[in-house]
Parts: structure tokens; C-alpha cells; sequence
């Protein structure tokens, strides 16, 4: 168990934080707006529905729950890399932060919502990683009606920085194929599974017919998951709301320049061990970034944020 969890007395009626899966502490949030559950392993996002909607982040029903491997689903937390490092082979894909046991630092109740601050700083295992450096990284999560997930960190360094970061959110959706994301139109792509040089962005919204790999350099501005937006190769007015299908995700961020979004259609999901062969119908990510060309550059004692806030739209 970590060390440091907040007094059981100090935590609002809101927040228990118990044994879940394989037995790893997770803090359960049972807010008036909205619920969530959130792993302290990897500070990991694994629920999150507002109140009377159906779960809006996915979880593969293949995740392994054991402290040296990354939970599958929810909102793994990338850094201080994404992907394979660039110099070290041996390195974790997407850094350390996701494998490691972060602290509950506070929970409280802010009006409708509730408030989980999470705290990871640097430690004789992450000093002697690939990324040595000093540092202290807080992220912070407001559960409601919207989900808020704000992670920042500050360099305890004597010299200047760099990294790279994803909330790499994980989305529930009734049907892949029926899927679409918008906000992305005109943004030019490095696609993962094609070459290193840039694509053309795309007039319409991003659809899926094949594993789809793609970061989005460059993108300010939300992004939309329509599920139900297409329906046997016609695009449905977007008023059409019923049940799962037909509902829109709306992913707004702040201070993060890149998006990706993946999908690992039939191939890749049967390769990986934690991921259900056919599960990849009804995921789809869309991670909120800051990679390759984006990666945040501190000076000493300098701290930066990156925000994402999903909500369900109309
Ligand atoms: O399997 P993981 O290390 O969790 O990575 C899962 C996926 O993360 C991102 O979306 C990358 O762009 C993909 O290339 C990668 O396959």
C-alpha cells in the first residue's frame, strides 16, 4: 500500500479509497454530479459516468491489475515520454508515471463536484531511469457532471528540462465503424503506421476502417466523439440521441499542442495479451498530448499544466 493517503477522517463522505482489482488501492468517488474510480497505480482514471449517463470511459475486460504492468483502458498517464524512448530500448513505453504508485495528496468537496489531487515526485527508481531528472508532478481531478483532469508538473532541476506527456483517454463507444471524431479537420498528422514525414490534414471528421494511429500536431482545440454518427454508410442528422448511440464526447484542453488518436482494429488487439480480441469495436482513444515536436521544455523551478475536460454533449 503507499504511504501516504490523506487521514480516513479527513476524506468527505464523497470519497472512500479501498482495495479494487488484484487488490490495488483505488479512491472511489460517489460525487452528486458524477462518479469515478481512480487507481493509484499510475494515478489511473479506470471510471468515470456523470450522474444518470452510462459509463463514459472504457476498460478493457482483459487489463492486468499488478503493480509492474500499466492498466488497459481508463486514462493511462504518459510521461516523461510517450511511445519506446528515443535513446534506451530497455525504457517503459510511455515513461514511468503510469507504473508507479502516485499519492492521494487531498480530496475534498468543491460545491457539485469533487476534488482528487494526486502527487508523484522523483524517487531513487525514477532518478536512475532514463529520465533522471528532478521533479514533482500533481494532477489533479475534478469529478462531475464533467470530468477534469489537470496534470502539472514542476522542475526541481538546476537546469532546463524536457518532456513529453499524455492523458491517453480511453472512450467508450456502441460501434467503431459508426464512429467519428471532428475538431481535427485541416490538422496535419504523423501517422504511426505510415513514414516519418507529415500527412496532409483531412477535410471531414476523422473515421475508422482500419487501425488508426495518427498525432495531431498543432491542435489547440477540442475534439468531439460522435458515437452513432454514422449508420450503415449514412451519416446521421446529429440531434439522433438514443442510449449510447448518437452521443457526443467533447474533449476540451488546455495547454496541450498535439492529439492522438488510436485505434488497434483486428491485428494489434489479438497481439496484445492485455487487450480482448474483439474488444477494439467499441473503444476508440483520442489522448490529449503534449509529443515529438510539442514536448514541453521548463527552466528551473518552472511549472506547466495540461488540462482535458470531458463532458457529454448534446
Ligand atoms: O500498449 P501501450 O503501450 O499502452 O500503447 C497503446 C498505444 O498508445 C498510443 O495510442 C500510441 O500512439 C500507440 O502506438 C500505442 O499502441
Amino acid at each position: 500500500m503507499p504511504s501516504a493517503l490523506p487521514a480516513h477522517a479527513s476524506l468527505p463522505s464523497s470519497v472512500r479509497v479501498g482495495p479494487g482489482h488484484g487488490g490495488l488501492p483505488v479512491v472511489f468517488v460517489a460525487g452528486r454530479t458524477g462518479s469515478a474510480e481512480i487507481y493509484l497505480h499510475g494515478a489511473h482514471v479506470t471510471h468515470w459516468a456523470p450522474a444518470g449517463a452510462a459509463p463514459v470511459i472504457w476498460m478493457s475486460a482483459a487489463s492486468r491489475y499488478v503493480p509492474d504492468a500499466p492498466l488497459r483502458g481508463g486514462v493511462p498517464l504518459c510521461f516523461p515520454w510517450f511511445g519506446a524512448h528515443d535513446g534506451d530500448a530497455a525504457a517503459p513505453a510511455h515513461g514511468f508515471a503510469r507504473l508507479l504508485d502516485w499519492e492521494l495528496a487531498d480530496a475534498q468537496d468543491d460545491g457539485d463536484d469533487v476534488v482528487a489531487t494526486f502527487r508523484l515526485a522523483d524517487s531513487p527508481a525514477t532518478r536512475s531511469s532514463a529520465w533522471p531528472h528532478r521533479f514533482e508532478a500533481r494532477y489533479t481531478v475534478t469529478v462531475g457532471a464533467r470530468l477534469t483532469l489537470a496534470l502539472e508538473v514542476t522542475n526541481l532541476d538546476p537546469s532546463d528540462v524536457m518532456f513529453e506527456e499524455a492523458l491517453h483517454t480511453y472512450l467508450r463507444v456502441s460501434d467503431i465503424a459508426s464512429t467519428e471524431v471532428t475538431g481535427l479537420e485541416g490538422a496535419p498528422f504523423l501517422d504511426r503506421l505510415g513514414g516519418p514525414d507529415p500527412q496532409a490534414g483531412e477535410d471531414g471528421p476523422v473515421r475508422f476502417a482500419g487501425e488508426t494511429d495518427r498525432i495531431y500536431l498543432g491542435t489547440r482545440s477540442a475534439a468531439t466523439v460522435v458515437d452513432g454518427a454514422v449508420v450503415d454508410g449514412a451519416v446521421v442528422d446529429g440531434g439522433v440521441v438514443d442510449g449510447a448511440v448518437g452521443r457526443r464526447v467533447r474533449i476540451d484542453k488546455l495547454g496541450s499542442g498535439s492529439t492522438v488518436v488510436w485505434n488497434p482494429w483486428v491485428d494489434k488487439s489479438a497481439a496484445m495479451a492485455d487487450f480482448g480480441d474483439d474488444e477494439w469495436t467499441t473503444m476508440v482513444c483520442v489522448e490529449t498530448c503534449n509529443i515529438r515536436t510539442d514536448a514541453v521544455r521548463l527552466a528551473p523551478g518552472q511549472s506547466h499544466t495540461m488540462t482535458a475536460v470531458l463532458g457529454l454533449t448534446a
